[in-house]
């Protein structure tokens, strides 16, 4: 009997051994495929693209910004390879939102978790995703997330499950700012001496396209570098049909602005935060910081003669004269997806309206039925007042209770696992600032803050309340937003109020009922922020804000719990700073 003959009889006795396993499985009715592997195979790389209609460098995963979708179902695994082809760049890809439990080595923060991916590398990202709803995955790695390396994850309920509401269709759009420097510019300006800040960005992009005016550049660009009917800057549309309902699952990843996002005509009820089911609210416009993501339900009941405008405006920081509102069409189906909409797109609210951004931080709350309750009390309070410093009188960056933070060069996780103390700071920081004679309403006479790599120790399951306190910058009379990102956890959002923080009175406000649970949240302008976790996650997470140049400039910190339980750690991980020698044979 030939080769041919001998395999083809296996494989005949194969399917039927196959056959007869699935007629067991379906008669003792076990379901046959419960979590799923989702692999992604990705090239990252630097291409020329105009955006914004302005040719520049953008890091590009198979070709497109923003890049795939992954698409899951709760449980499943997601496997991601990596192939950097950056040439000259390193990164590491975070996954926003996703918690990495028992896997704190793949949460692709570089510095914390990982060391950076050389060029030329592939590094492999496996992890599950425990929950449903809408993640993202971006670029932790200096300022490189801006460059254009982020996407969109949504994680679907198991099937024969369903969300507390209703809708026909299911949309994905990410909101970012975009400069036209390069993140080395910027990143070499923010630590020179003078110092160079990165000012407001030229455009804003919805879903990845925005238009920035070329005939209004100063001094005027070619039209190879600037042309406003390049095809690849017309801008982001999607189809709709009239008379049905639209969950769009809108996410920020600005480098620097919040956000304003409406939709002409339409009313927008919030239903989703950060993954988790909102008690339903109404918004004309929805206010959105770097690091959020929201899904609200759009019914399409609008004149369908016609398109709308999508419109995104930068609230918080005046950015009027420098950058435009980001535009982009919702297409009524049979209209042509590019014909205009006939109105003057609608202006967003003002920029310093501080109240409105506020009031709707604090109606977002857990939906109805949907609640998990905190814990009644904490085991420790830490209190991080934010604020705008100098390092030895020069460089300008932002500290937490006057420490300004510098990223390790041996990652954290590493370091601890493999007893390489050494490699960062062992004094503890700070668990509050000077409470009685700090006034955060004004620029202080002493601006300097030192720096460091330290940080905080968490016992592994105690409940940690945070309070983030805001305060004046280096500039009189302003105070800036910023959203905070815990990763490896979801927090109780218990309370945000106006001016300090008070320790005896405010607690007593907090709401125990029915916080939303969320991994990013706002400190708005000379104001305070109060929320509680469970430190059950064994890994090394950071929490920062998620402004790109804002971390850059020191404004995070690091949290440790249960490292001991942490599992064997990949060597894919490994070979930066003092892990070299870990990899010795
Ligand atoms: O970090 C920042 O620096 C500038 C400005 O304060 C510099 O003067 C600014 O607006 C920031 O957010």
């Amino acid at each position: 009997m030939s080769a041919y003959h001998l395999s083809e009889s296996k494989s005949i006795a194969m399917m039927k051994f196959l056959a007869l396993c699935f007629f067991v499985i379906s008669l003792i009715n076990i379901p046959i495929a419960e979590a799923r592997i989702r692999h992604y195979k990705w090239e990252l790389k630097y291409e020329y693209k105009s955006p914004d209609c302005y040719k520049k460098l953008v890091i590009t995963i198979n070709g497109r910004t923003p890049g795939p979708t992954i698409l899951a179902q709760q449980n499943d695994t997601v496997i991601v390879e990596v192939k950097n082809s950056l040439l000259t760049a390193n990164t590491a890809i975070h996954w926003h939102g996703i918690r990495q439990i028992g896997t704190p080595w793949f949460d692709g923060t570089e510095g914390f978790t990982q060391c950076p991916i050389l060029p030329g590398d592939t590094f492999v990202y496996k992890f599950v995703v425990d929950r449903p709803g809408t993640y993202l995955y971006h670029a932790h790695y200096g300022m490189q997330r801006e460059e254009g390396l982020f996407g969109s994850i949504r994680v679907a309920l198991p099937d024969g499950e369903s969300e507390p509401f209703a809708y026909n269709y299911d949309r994905s759009i990410i909101l970012t700012d975009w400069y036209h420097k390069s993140t080395f510019e910027q990143a070499v300006g923010l630590s020179s001496i003078p110092f160079q800040w990165v000012g407001e960005p030229q455009s804003l992009l919805i879903q990845g396209k925005g238009r920035f005016d070329c005939s209004a550049a100063n001094p005027p660009m070619k039209a190879d570098v600037c042309n406003n009917t390049n095809p690849e800057c017309s801008l982001y549309s999607t189809t709709v049909v009239p008379g049905k309902t639209y969950r769009l699952r809108i996410s920020s990843l600005t480098a620097l602005s919040a956000l304003s996002f409406q939709i002409e005509g339409h009313n927008m009820t919030v239903v989703e935060a950060d993954g988790h089911y909102v008690e339903p609210f109404v918004v004309k416009n929805l206010f959105i910081y770097s690091g959020e993501t929201y899904s609200v339900l759009v019914y399409t009941d609008q004149d369908p003669a016609r398109n709308y405008w999508v419109t995104t405006n930068v609230v918080s920081r005046n950015a009027t004269a420098t950058t435009p509102p980001g535009l982009a069409v919702l297409n009524y189906y049979p209209n042509h997806p590019r014909r205009s909409p006939p109105t003057i797109p609608p202006s967003g609210p003002m920029w310093n309206d501080v109240d409105s951004r506020f009031n709707q931080s604090v109606a977002i709350r857990a939906r109805k039925g949907h609640v998990y309750s905190p814990p009644a009390t904490s085991d420790r309070v830490i209190v991080l007042l934010n604020t705008q410093n100098q390092v030895n009188g020069k460089t300008r960056r932002w500290s937490v209770n006057n420490v300004s933070y510098d990223i390790p060069h041996t990652p954290y996780l590493i370091a601890l696992k493999e007893n390489l103390l050494h490699t960062f700071s062992q004094t503890p920081p700070p668990e509050g600032y000077d409470f009685a004679n700090y006034d955060i309403n004004v620029v202080q006479n002493n601006t300097n803050a030192t720096t460091s790599d330290a940080i905080y120790r968490l016992q592994l399951n105690s409940t940690v309340d945070i309070v983030l306190q805001n305060a004046n910058t280096m500039n009189p009379n302003n105070s800036e937003t910023h959203p905070w990102h815990l990763h490896g956890h979801d927090f109780w959002v218990l309370g945000y109020g106006k001016g300090k923080f008070d320790p005896i009175n405010d607690p007593k406000k907090y709401n125990l009922v029915d916080p939303i649970m969320k991994n990013t949240v706002p400190v708005h302008p000379f104001g305070w922020t109060a929320f509680r976790f469970k430190a059950d996650n064994p890994g090394v997470w950071a929490f920062h804000c998620h402004i790109e140049s804002h971390f850059f400039m020191g404004m995070g910190v690091a949290f440790e719990e249960g490292i001991e339980r942490v599992g064997k750690l990949p060597s894919s991980i490994m070979g930066c700073g003092e892990t070299k020698h870990l990899l010795k044979p």
